[in-house]
């Protein structure tokens, strides 16, 4: 075989090379004059922190081979207009490029500004190790009240280890901790390190997922639950054990049922306690014993035993589990994990028991990463004693295992054993109580469901007794939770199980009401099929809206109204209608909207006797004004004659 040639030297630290002063993304856009007139807005903006280690993504082919190049990650982002609006970043002034900043375009009315903070020395990820996970922990750290989330680049190939790291480390986690990177270099052609990169960005800034998740191929993974399966497909990690929590396809679905909560009112912490005297001994058949000996001598405090099936070792090998046994008792901790990709141990067998007998502990369905960094953890905490050490690794710490009920199920919340293990929990006996307990917790649960577009969990409920109709302590019902949010299939599902679209709750809102404030066109649609119509939405309370809707462009809103049935006629205290208001706001789509649907004549005058064009003329927008006229103009030559009645205004809907 051709001699190969030899690997290029490391690249050499650039002279010129200055680290870039590190400040906050939140800094830069408060301290920078242009920015100051954009304040930064809660709710319409988000601000993430984008660590890069290194790996694939950010690569240069150079003499023939992918190297990190520093820099380049920033240069090629702003080339990508899916990644950088590169139109409102000149605007706002956030397109220096010693800001490292960067804003992506805007998506469900919100901004995603991120800040990317690249490591000095850029890693293949086989580099990385623990005392990169400490830095990582500590940037995290350092600018936890500062960012809505943080996203880390990293290789793949060990990206899986410092996700499971990271989970123990990062303690009573409140932030979207997501880390990807891509096969194929983010510069390169077909790379998948686009798609990767905005996903990550955009769920840290769209989503509070608490937890320390890992973004690959369209799918969001609990890091502690990765395995990577493969060094060329897109499709690089999978976690066999627990499915995706979020997918992101023509919609984003999340799993909000699966979510990790820590249930605890601690304040975020780091623990980065980790002992480095851990390892790996996965069995294979006639393993010596003294090979089982010398892996677990001092100064090995714990090992990740890898197990046969569901966690068996050959029970007629009394030589190792001798070995095993003798460790154990001096102290060694030793956590079994099956080697195969999916399921877990359990001490089903015989050749299972033998262990658990000797002293080691299962490890349900953890992963061997997960493992590895779990030990590492638990056993670096200097306050456990050793049986606090054993207790901890059979806990559930960060969602790294599945928890099983006594029957060996995986509790969830569509498990009809909830309302019963809630009703023995306060020990309630008569059918009278469990009905009162059921009327007090199904509407909640009810609209937790609706709310997350659920329907297997209503479905599930309903089964178990539950009043669909029910009201939580607000008279909110799952109709009002399920239009609001606009899952128009568990409306449909609702409405044909009888809830009212007339319910009221105690601030007055109809179903129909909450669809129309969130603008859920469809739902609207569906609601009025079943002859839903606005009540007591006094018209002046409803003028205001329309007013305010056509101020801010809303045309979206305008449509819904105008869907609802609602008077678009209708006046606010100064006699404008939402086109007297859109003309003088200068709001085009607005005006055009309105014309073109008819529902407002151009020549009504306002309360002070002008029409949409001469307010629009007397506030400066003569463009606008001009606008309404050749509108008015084109829209007279289309309407039939008799459709519209200038003096009274359109055909009134009922
Ligand atoms: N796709 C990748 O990122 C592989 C690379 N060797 C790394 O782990 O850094």
């Amino acid at each position: 075989m051709a001699p190969q040639p030899s690997p290029p030297p490391p690249p050499t630290p650039d002279a010129k090379f200055v680290p870039k002063k590190q400040v906050s993304l939140v800094e830069i856009r408060r301290s920078a004059s242009v920015l100051s007139q954009f304040p930064i807005q809660d709710g319409t903006e988000a601000n993430v922190l984008v660590i890069y280690v290194g790996g694939t993504i950010g690569m240069k082919k150079v003499d023939g081979v992918y190297i990190p190049v520093r820099d380049y990650m920033g240069e090629v982002i702003r080339t990508l207009p899916m990644l950088y609006d590169a139109e409102y970043a000149k605007e706002i002034g956030l397109d220096k490029e010693e800001l490292n900043s960067f804003v992506l375009p805007i998506s469900k009315g919100r901004r995603v500004f991120f800040y990317l903070k690249e490591y000095e020395t850029l890693k293949d990820s086989s580099n990385v190790n623990v005392n990169d996970w400490l830095e990582m922990v500590e940037n995290i750290r350092e600018n936890y009240r500062l960012y809505d989330g943080f996203v880390i680049i990293h290789g793949t190939d060990t990206m899986a280890y410092t996700a499971s790291a990271l989970s123990f480390a990062l303690e009573n986690l409140g932030k979207p901790v997501i880390l990807t990177g891509s096969q194929v270099p983010l510069s390169e052609l077909r790379s998948d390190g686009r798609d990767n990169f905005l996903g990550a960005v955009y769920i840290a800034g769209h989503y509070v997922i608490p937890e320390v998740t890992l973004y690959f191929n369209n799918k969001l993974y609990r890091g502690n639950r990765c395995v990577k399966i493969s060094s060329e497909s897109f499709r690089a990690f999978d976690s066999p054990n627990l499915a995706p929590l979020l997918t992101m396809a023509v919609d984003i679905t999340v799993n909000w049922s699966s979510i990790f909560r820590m249930n605890t009112l601690a304040a975020f912490r780091v623990n980065t306690n980790m002992t480095r005297n851990v390892g790996l001994l996965r069995l294979f058949p006639s393993i010596t014993a003294e090979t089982v000996r010398a892996f677990l001598q001092p100064p090995m405090e714990g090992i990740v035993l890898q197990t046969y099936g569901a966690g068996n070792c050959p029970d007629d090998r009394r030589d190792i589990i001798a070995e095993i046994q003798t460790a154990a008792d001096r102290g060694m901790i030793i956590l079994n994990c099956t080697q195969c990709s999916s399921g877990g141990v359990s001490a089903s067998y015989q050749t299972g028991k033998v262990l658990l007998d000797a002293g080691v502990i299962p490890g349900s369905d953890i992963t061997p990463e997960a493992a590895l960094s779990k030990l590492s953890y638990i056993l670096g905490q200097p306050n456990f004693s050793l049986e606090e050490k054993r207790r901890q690794l059979k806990r559930n710490l960060r969602g790294e295992i599945s928890v099983s009920t006594a029957t060996g199920r995986t509790f969830t919340f569509e498990d009809s054993e909830f309302i019963r293990a809630v009703v023995d929990t306060l020990r309630i006996g008569s059918s009278k109580e469990v009905q009162a307990v059921s009327e007090t917790l199904f509407p909640p649960l009810l609209c937790a469901a609706a709310r997350n577009g659920d329907l297997n969990a209503i479905k599930y409920m309903q089964e178990t007794g539950a009043n669909l109709t029910g009201h939580d302590y607000d008279g909110r019902t799952a109709l009002h939770l399920a239009a609001s949010e606009g899952h128009t299939e568990v409306v449909r599902f609702l409405l044909e199980n009888g809830c009212s679209i007339y319910a009221r709750d105690r601030f007055g809102n109809t179903p129909f009401m909450d669809s129309i404030r969130n603008r859920k066109l469809d739902t609207i649609e569906i609601i009025k099929q079943c002859g839903g119509h606005l009540i007591n939405e006094s018209p002046f309370e409803l003028a205001v809206l329309l007013c305010s809707a056509a101020a801010t462009n809303d045309v979206t809103g305008l449509q819904a109204y105008h869907m609802a049935g609602v008077d678009m006629m209708c006046t606010d205290y100064s006699g404008n209608t939402a086109l007297h208001v859109a003309a003088i706001n200068n709001q085009l789509e607005a005006i055009q909207y309105l014309l073109e649907s008819h529902v407002i004549p151009a020549n009504k005058p306002n309360g002070e006797g002008f029409t949409a064009a001469e307010l629009a003329a007397q506030h400066g927008h003569q463009k606008t004004a001009s606008l309404i006229k050749e509108l008015t103009d084109k829209l007279k030559e289309k309407i039939p004659s008799g459709s519209f009645k200038l003096n009274g205004g359109p055909n009134r809907s009922t």
